[in-house]
């Protein structure tokens, strides 16, 4: 028997990414799993870069991580270790937490309680957030429509239900004067209870400028994926979003959250369209280094089937590693 062994799998799922990716359209969500034994542990991670999203297609991805894996086997016989450095962040992100799971390194319970996501119609929220446990917490996706009516729809919201806080996401589409006029149809009594809005323009000036501007907190979320991205202090910036299949190792994705933290701001871990196999872990991950904060991942519902592990609650069928819908490539 060898002391060491690993699989990867390929699945595609139908889904219905329209909602979320704006206008990129996606009819199947593919990825990878990754499977690596070492004696008795075993790990398994997910490897699935998005489309539009990652620089790397699924195809480099599968490549890098063969390779990767070829090497880390050669490595692990001298006793060697084998970095994660220069690899694609969605084959940095699977590995590390495939070796993480293996170590025993990632804790079994998970946060579940992830924030409700609406994308327009505000009465979507209204029974999942009577459900929620805890701190009241939703996120809107806005900037798709009219900016008066986004922020008719977050005043009414926080005016209806006292103690519920919000999220909002912009992904930078908004002018300087529409962001205005959004922030105009919010009560500046209101406006605390916004934990925060991601990127609400363009650039990180303008926003800024936005955030001083109404008193409104921000979060960084494309910019956290920029080269020239680091974390600090800054005034009105609460929160950076973490998606670490675009972001890279676990051990990258806790040194940002780490950072985050020292300086008083939330990390918040988020959905990359994984699936329910990726949200899982994903959940472990938020619970382990942001316990204080609701993690956003909210975004099974888009698939039309949970992939070999359980997204906890959810009713959507659940499919194995011998369904037609995976694929074992070695
Ligand atoms: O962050 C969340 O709460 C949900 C995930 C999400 O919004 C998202 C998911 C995939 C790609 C982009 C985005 C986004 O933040 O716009
Ligand atoms: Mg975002």
């Amino acid at each position: 028997m060898t002391i060491r062994e690993y699989h990867l799998y390929r699945y595609a799922i139908p889904v219905d990414s329209q909602l979320i990716l704006r206008n990129r359209f996606l009819k199947r969500r593919e990825g990878l799993l990754v499977q690596i034994k070492c004696k008795e542990n075993e790990g398994w991670g997910e490897i699935a870069p998005l489309p539009e999203y990652s620089t790397e297609t699924l195809e480099q991805a599968q490549q890098q991580a063969t390779q990767w894996l070829k090497d880390w086997d050669a490595a692990r016989s001298r006793n060697e270790k084998l970095a994660f450095d220069g690899l694609y962040p969605s084959v940095a992100f699977g590995l590390s937490c495939a070796l993480a799971e293996m170590k025993g390194a990632l804790q079994a319970e998970g946060n579940y309680q992830a924030a409700p996501l609406c994308y327009g119609d505000p009465d979507e929220l209204y029974e999942p957030l009577d459900q929620m446990q805890g701190e009241k917490v939703a996120k809107i996706k806005v900037g798709m429509y009219e900016a008066n009516r986004d922020g008719m729809i977050a005043d009414m919201l926080l005016e209806a239900i006292p103690d519920l806080h919000l999220r909002l996401d912009a992904n930078r589409s908004w002018t300087p004067a529409k962001a205005a006029m959004f922030a105009k149809y919010v009560k500046p009594e209101h406006r605390p209870r916004i934990q925060f809005l991601e990127e609400p323009c363009k650039t990180r000036e303008e926003s800024r400028r936005f955030a001083a501007e109404t008193g409104i907190n921000i979060a960084w979320d494309e910019s956290v994926r920029e080269p020239d991205f680091d974390v600090i202090a800054e005034p009105h910036v609460s929160a950076i979003v973490i998606k670490p299949t675009l972001i890279g190792s676990l051990e990258k994705c806790v040194s940002l959250i780490e950072k985050a933290q020292s300086f008083g701001m939330k990390a918040v871990i988020s959905s990359s369209l994984e699936s329910s196999f990726g949200l899982t872990q994903l959940a472990r991950i938020a619970r382990q280094y942001t316990p204080d904060v609701t993690p956003g991942l909210d975004t099974l519902d888009l698939m039309e089937y949970q992939v070999v592990r359980p997204w906890q609650g959810s009713d959507l069928p659940l499919i194995g590693l011998e369904s037609e819908f995976v694929t074992q490539i070695f």
